[in-house]
């Protein structure tokens, strides 16, 4: 089954298509990770699921209700964590009053669990958090009803390192317990590290939708090879090269074929040294977004 299915989803602001004929479904108990640098969609879309802006044309359902029926899915909700990106909670209230508010709506039996991983101090009003600390609270927020979706809009913003671990290895506990994880980011190393598949939008538009490893796969391999002297690129290079940098006697390039192809045509050359590595998510970005590549951290 699946906990989130897409079908056309189209929102446009005056000229602008924020959601360009989006369609894509999220499976029940996978992690899947929405990408694409700022301005490509992102967040129009999850606030298209969860309600809060109406479609132009298309349509979607969140755990099997409509997004049109706004009733259906104000109940379909109690079922959901939606963690937002920007977080507006009532900034005079403390950390705890903000979480009793919460419960008091949709339950927090997870509160005390979640408190533990995530220590956003509770006695001090939300006006005086940092960033991280506001994340955290979010966190908690949207996960101690325990919901069987969680929509999480850039989830990692503002944690700190050793909290970005902890978010990460949270959500793949989560999905190992049978949730549903479907988040935004721009932050390529940590949708390569957590995610199922992936979606990535692009002006509006899904340009893509795969597997991380099948995904990877098709990006090809990171290859520096150290020639014991320089090499006539022409010779050289194959078709199966892309990106190819020669300085000196070293050449690098992305290799989109078989690795035995490659180690064969480079015993014709007089190599001294060859690095082959994994490729990676940022290098699949570069062939969709050019120079518009979201940064590779935060
Ligand atoms: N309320 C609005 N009015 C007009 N244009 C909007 C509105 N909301 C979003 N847009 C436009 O829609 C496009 C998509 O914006 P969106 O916020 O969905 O992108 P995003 O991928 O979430 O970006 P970010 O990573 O910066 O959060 C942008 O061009 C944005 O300017």
């Amino acid at each position: 089954m699946s906990a989130i299915e897409i079908a056309d989803l189209t929102k446009r602001y005056g000229e602008v298509a924020a959601n360009d004929g989006v369609t894509f479904d999220v499976e029940a108990g996978e992690i899947f990770g929405y990408l694409g640098p700022n301005g490509a969609g992102k967040t129009t879309t999850i606030r298209l699921l969860l309600g809060l802006i109406k479609p132009t044309s298309g349509t979607a359902t969140v755990l099997g209700t409509d997004i049109r029926d706004r009733r259906a899915l104000t109940e379909a909700k109690a079922n959901v964590g939606y963690l937002p990106d920007t977080l507006g909670f009532e900034e005079r209230l403390t950390g705890r009053q903000v979480l009793d508010y919460f419960a008091r709506m949709r339950g927090d039996r997870r509160r005390e669990e979640l408190l533990e991983l995530f220590t956003p101090p509770l006695d001090q009003r939300v006006e005086t958090y940092s960033a991280g600390n506001r994340r955290m609270l979010g966190i908690v927020q949207a996960f101690m009803h325990d919901p069987d979706l969680a929509i999480l809009d850039e989830p990692t913003a503002g944690l700190d390192p050793l909290k970005q671990d902890r978010m990460h290895a949270f959500i793949e506990a989560e999905r190992d317990a049978g949730k549903t994880i479907f988040f935004s980011s721009h932050v390529l190393s940590e949708v390569q590290r957590v995610c199922d598949r992936v979606g990535i939008i692009r002006e509006g538009k899904l340009v893509a939708l795969e597997h991380i490893d099948d995904l990877l796969e098709r990006g090809g391999k990171h290859v520096r090879v150290q020639l014991a002297e320089a090499v006539d690129e022409e010779r050289f290079v194959t078709a199966e090269m892309i990106d190819v940098e020669t300085v000196g006697s070293t050449v690098r390039f992305t290799y989109t074929g078989e690795s035995a192809a490659l180690l064969e045509h480079l015993v014709r050359f007089e190599v001294e040294d060859v690095d082959i590595g994994d490729p990676q998510l940022d290098d699949i970005f570069k062939h969709y977004y050019g120079d518009d590549s979201p940064a590779r951290e935060e």
